[in-house]
């Protein structure tokens, strides 16, 4: 009997962050693995004219979630969302279910965060660090708490490039930053943000860095553990392979190359790409909460979970496998053929930007006026250039992170758990995992049938065809021109039509 699977069971749970990426991975493995746990509190706050429990009813209809249907068929029942807003006091929790939270929680979860790389200071110190102190608050009145696992990131010290498991120091105390956070306005913090966030490249990473020392501060009295997940991608192999449900990370420009948006990145091609599959990141964050609340560690333990130094992929040899699987799932109705390279100066970024992206979207969108279509590749093309400019610092810089916390984990599994929880990273076989990633985009993101894949190979070829097209009026064109302005051009036309007739 796996001795995760039996801590979890009976157990009341609070998540926050469920209904995001890795918190619907997080329930889909409670539930599969422990389907006797006794609830799931989750805070969920009403979104996009959905009330909670249509936003549950989505999520437990997703393809995600079929097994647990088979496994659990009570899992309707055994999640409760409880209505809240992190970025209200005391989350605007009613009285009621702030009682039964406080007098029911054993384990609790925080995966709830801004992820935005450009949230205003105040946003993201409002979600990262001073809702993260509050929930630490409401742990410390809950009698029957035995862990609380905190969802950090690899990067909140991305400014060191040896990064050890353990809090490093700000510059500020983040109590002094959120007492500011009151009294200052939004002028001032914009223009105390650079100096604040200092060598790190934006407030996402900053303000993760400012929750951990919180986390260490005020959980000083509590069973607590902190992960860090290094950059999410895919799942592995749970439920199944490739599931994925949001634009993040490498998931959006995976969409951008397949469809021939992105036609070259700047980035350094042998720097290592940490990717980390969002179910192994999940199987540590469980086996994480089980240590912690039975060996009960004396101090906050950091685990790293990473992939670089166990099972190191570099973003070249990921960039070209992620090329390859297209050209057997190409993906439908692509803007240009998907092909592109990287670039690694700021002159040639710049050129390929002007010549690959910018210029194609101008043509496009000229070609749909003329055709009295709304003109839309430019806006898109700048959303992408944008988010490009956003994720460029992580794929020029390589890190290292160490992993003792998380191999002394592993070797405290039992051989059952090792199996069900699985997060050694060295089984991992990049080459298959990257093409699962970008079949799971396809179908789970992209929401493409493997049925169009013919009629994909179709477009693609006329799109090859329209480029040779293109490639040889143009020529033309400048030899039309070259020929009417430089007597030089006249001379090797001449020479050249000669040789033709002799
Ligand atoms: C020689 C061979 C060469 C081979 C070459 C091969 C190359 C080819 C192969 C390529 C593949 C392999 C390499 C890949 C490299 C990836 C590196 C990853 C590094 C990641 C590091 C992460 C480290 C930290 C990890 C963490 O710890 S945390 C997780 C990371 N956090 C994020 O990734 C958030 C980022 N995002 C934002 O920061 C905001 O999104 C913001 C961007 C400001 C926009 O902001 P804004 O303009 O306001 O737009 P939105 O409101 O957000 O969205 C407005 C609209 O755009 C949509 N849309 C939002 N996003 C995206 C998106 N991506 N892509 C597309 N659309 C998007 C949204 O659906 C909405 O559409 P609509 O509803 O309007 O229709
Ligand atoms: N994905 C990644 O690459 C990485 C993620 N992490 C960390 O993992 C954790 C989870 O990330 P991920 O799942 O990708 O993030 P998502 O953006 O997918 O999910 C964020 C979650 O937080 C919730 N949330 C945001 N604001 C509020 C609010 N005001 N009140 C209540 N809930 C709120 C969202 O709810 P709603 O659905 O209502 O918006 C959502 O459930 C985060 O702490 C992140 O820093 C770390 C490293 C990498």
């Amino acid at each position: 009997m796996s001795m995760i699977a039996a801590f979890y069971s009976s157990k009341s749970i609070l998540i926050t962050g469920a209904t995001g990426f890795l918190g619907k991975v997080l329930m889909e493995k409670l539930f599969r693995t422990s389907p006797d746990l006794k609830i799931i509190y989750i805070l969920v706050r009403p979104k996009a004219g959905q009330t909670l429990q249509q936003r549950v009813f989505q999520i437990l209809n997703s393809k995600l979630f079929e097994k647990v249907k088979e496994i659990c068929p009570d899992v309707h029942e055994k999640i409760r969302p409880i209505s809240a807003d992190l970025n209200q006091h005391d989350f605007g929790i009613s009285k009621e279910d702030m009682e039964e939270l406080l007098s029911s929680t054993n384990v609790i979860f925080h995966c709830a965060a801004t992820v935005r790389f450009d949230d205003p200071l105040r946003h993201a110190v409002q979600l990262n660090v001073t809702a993260t102190q509050q929930l630490l608050f409401m742990a410390s009145q809950m009698p029957k708490l035995e862990a609380f696992i905190h969802l950090s990131t690899a990067f909140s010290n991305c400014n060191l490039q040896h990064i050890d498991e353990v809090i490093y120091p700000c510059s500020v105390e983040p109590k002094k930053i959120i007492d500011s956070m009151e009294w200052l306005d939004d002028a001032i913090i914009d223009e105390i943000t650079p100096k604040l966030i200092g060598d790190r490249p934006n407030t996402y990473t900053y303000t993760k860095a400012l929750g951990e020392i919180v986390v260490q501060q005020e959980g000083a009295n509590m069973n607590v553990a902190i992960i860090r997940p290094s950059i999410v991608g895919a799942t592995w192999q749970e439920p199944f392979p490739g599931w994925v449900d949001n634009l993040n990370g490498p998931s959006g420009m995976i969409i951008a190359a397949g469809k021939g948006f992105l036609r070259s990145i700047k980035a350094t091609p042998l720097a290592i790409a940490d990717l980390i599959p969002a179910d192994t990141v999940i199987n540590l964050t469980l086996a994480a909460g089980w240590y912690t609340a039975v060996h009960r560690p004396k101090s906050t333990l950091i685990y790293h979970c990473t992939s670089g130094n166990l099972n190191p992929c570099n973003w070249l040899k990921m960039g070209l496998h992620v090329l390859e699987t297209f050209e057997k799932v190409p993906f439908e109705k692509a803007f240009r053929r998907p092909k592109a390279n990287f670039t690694t100066t700021s002159f040639t970024n710049h050129y390929w930007n002007a010549v690959s992206h910018r210029a194609p979207a101008v043509i496009y969108d000229i070609y749909l006026r003329l055709t009295g279509r709304k003109p839309r590749v430019t806006k898109l093309m700048n959303r992408m250039l944008r988010m490009l400019s956003m994720l460029e610092y992580f794929v020029n810089h390589s890190w290292e992170w160490s992993t003792h916390n998380t191999e002394m984990l592993m070797s405290m599994l039992s051989p059952e758990d090792q199996r069900m929880f699985n997060f050694d990273v060295r089984q991992l076989n990049w080459l298959e995992y990257i093409e699962n990633y970008v079949l799971g985009v396809k179908k789970y993101l992209l929401k493409e049938d493997m049925a169009g894949i013919p009629e994909a190979r179709q477009h693609l070829k006329r799109l090859r065809n329209i480029h040779y097209l293109f490639n040889v009026a143009l020529f033309l064109i400048i030899w039309r021109l070259l020929i009417a302005r430089w007597q030089m051009a006249r001379n090797i036309w001449f020479f050249i039509s000669s040789l033709h007739t002799l």
